[in-house]
């Protein structure tokens, strides 16, 4: 059968959903994300545009990964992971956005057609697209539309069944760096847990970890999937004590219900099942394990949490002192990315006390992710939990070449090597990010107290306004300032002024619909009445037309 035959014949087995008074699906942060139940077709689309993507850039595998994250259980979604394990491009969530947008499947064959012209993209090279999924029951019906869909494209593919969305980003980058230089790793779910399992060791070197670890993982896939990465620790060279909760995947109502790094960030407070042991190292994945949050509840003062500036912060630190004692503070770069959302006192204590570089960018990883890569070493995490450590090839050789001239400073680059290989450089991951955190303290014999001492978040809030038409709001200066509707920028700057400390800011939520405030102050009672008046405003210019 001609290609567009089979096309056509593959995609009428997975209708699209038309959505209720014509809306489209969009390509957005995080893929095309919604009810499960509409997102048949739109998988079956997707492989189309991975198979046409990895045509277009020369055969290199590209991945797709089946999860809706913190999502309720009901939802689900898709997303395109580009040849190096990065999010995919931008200029091609537009073409996504038109693809599976396609009313009728003969549209669909003429789009698909169109953008083979336009691309200049050869049909007849290969094609290789690699995915997997999340524990979300309704994943098994999509990736079989993602598979028909690679299948009538001619496409090559390898199905790895369930996965952590960093594991699929991690497999992207070692298959396409196979047998070259720049090999990131074995291209298996083996192969990543032995090369983290191995730098953990390395990063660790006679450290001891303190205590018992309680990981509560969403009851989602991170719970398998840290046991299974458990085994690979040899109990001889590193004692780490780790107790998994919330691991159950065999009840799937119960994902991200009242637990995970989502749940413990918004709420403000530990996951009630199983009760929190006072005084318990605990941290939190989301319900794919790709954003991490610590926190313990203190018997004297309750609940304490470590969030994404926390780790942030933590890591910039750490690592900073380590280039300083690997005698390379002259040769590197070190910044640290934040959103607009990480908290005042982060931003400060990193500028001001680390001394080190921060830079700040509009919210969603890829944003971070593209600005940390202009470092020699980048750390960005968005305060909800998410983010990583990047380093560049000339920080890795630096590392690796080095001549130590004294034990310590061969200790510093050693750590440092090892840490190079840890810390996930395809994404954010909260497994990865956890054992960076433990190797951390362990080094620094820190308990999270002594963590949280480092610096005094300023109280802040976080509130979400429905208005009636979020896109009258636009934003400039990292989305620090609305630049329309016009005068409402200049009421906010007035209401920030009467309070001590003070910044906040609106936006249009980029994944709901609706816009969000956020407020912080010297003290809880400021920041909430600024939060008030500022949601006042967002409010009066929101109905307004
Ligand atoms: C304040 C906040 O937490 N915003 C989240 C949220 O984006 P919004 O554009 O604010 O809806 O979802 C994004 C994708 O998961 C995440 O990257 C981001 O941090
Ligand atoms: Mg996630």
């Amino acid at each position: 059968m001609a290609h567009n035959d089979k096309i056509l014949a593959a995609s009428q087995k997975h209708p699209l959903v038309p959505l209720e008074r014509g809306q489209l699906y969009k390509y957005g942060t995080a893929g095309f994300r919604m009810r499960a139940d509409l997102l048949e077709g739109v998988a079956f689309r997707v492989g189309l545009l991975a198979a046409l993507r990895s045509r277009k850039l020369n055969s290199q595998a590209i991945g797709v990964m089946i999860t809706a994250s913190h999502n309720p259980a009901v939802d689900n979604g898709v997303k395109i992971v580009d040849p190096m394990g990065e999010m995919l491009e931008q200029d091609w969530e537009r073409l996504a956005t038109a693809l599976v947008n396609c009313p009728t499947h003969e549209d669909l064959v003429e789009v698909y057609n169109k953008l083979v012209a336009e691309l200049k993209i050869d049909l007849t090279i290969p094609a290789k697209v690699i995915y997997g999924r999340d524990t979300r029951p309704s994943g098994h019906t999509l990736v079989t539309a993602l598979a028909d869909a690679l299948v009538a494209a001619d496409t090559e593919y390898v199905d790895y069944k369930i996965l952590t969305t960093p594991q699929l980003h991690y497999l992207v980058r070692a298959t396409n760096t196979e047998g070259t230089p720049s090999s990131y790793g074995k291209v298996s779910e083996v192969g990543y847990y032995e090369k983290i399992a191995s730098a953990f060791v390395r990063a660790m070197k006679g450290r001891k970890i303190d205590g018992t670890l309680t990981v509560d993982c969403a009851n989602g896939v991170g719970g398998p999937k840290l046991h299974e990465f458990l085994k690979y620790i040899p109990k001889d060279k590193v004692a780490f004590d780790v107790k998994v909760v919330n691991d159950d995947v065999l009840r799937p109502e119960v994902l991200n219900l009242d637990c995970g790094a989502d749940f413990v960030k918004t709420k403000q407070r530990a996951p009630p099942i199983p009760k929190p042991q006072p005084g318990a190292r605990t941290c939190s994945f989301d319900g794919d394990a790709d954003r991490l949050i610590y926190y313990w509840v203190d018997p004297q003062t309750g609940f304490f949490m470590l969030d994404g500036d926390r780790i942030s912060s933590l890591a910039a630190s750490f690592i900073g002192d380590l280039i300083e004692s690997a005698g390379l503070k002259d040769d590197m770069r070190i910044g640290v990315v934040q959103t607009a959302y990480a908290n005042g006192a982060s931003t400060n204590y990193i500028s001001q006390h680390l001394k080190l570089k921060v830079i700040c960018t509009p919210t969603g990883v890829k944003h971070l992710h593209h600005v940390a890569q202009g470092f020699d070493i980048g750390v960005y995490f968005e305060a909800n939990g998410h983010g990583t450590v990047l380093f560049s090839p000339d920080a890795l050789n630096a590392f690796r070449d080095t001549k130590p001239q004294s034990p310590a400073q061969k200790d510093a680059l050693d750590t440092l090597a090892a840490l190079g290989d840890l810390i996930n450089q395809t994404v954010g991951d909260a497994l990865s990010d956890m054992l960076m955190v433990e190797v951390i303290l362990a080094h620094k014999n820190w308990t999270l107290r002594d963590w949280a001492m480092t610096y005094t978040d300023l109280p802040n809030r976080l509130v979400r306004v429905e208005v009636a038409d979020k896109d009258l709001f636009e934003t400039t200066d990292a989305e620090r300032r609305l630049s329309k509707p016009s005068g409402a920028q200049e009421e906010i700057d007035e209401a920030v002024k009467k309070y001590k400390d003070a910044r906040s800011f609106a936006r249009a939520s980029g994944t709901e619909n609706a816009c969000r405030v956020y407020a912080e102050a010297a003290t809880r009672s400021e920041a909430n009445e600024l939060a008030d008046r500022v949601v006042r405003v967002i409010e009066r210019y929101g109905s307004s037309q």
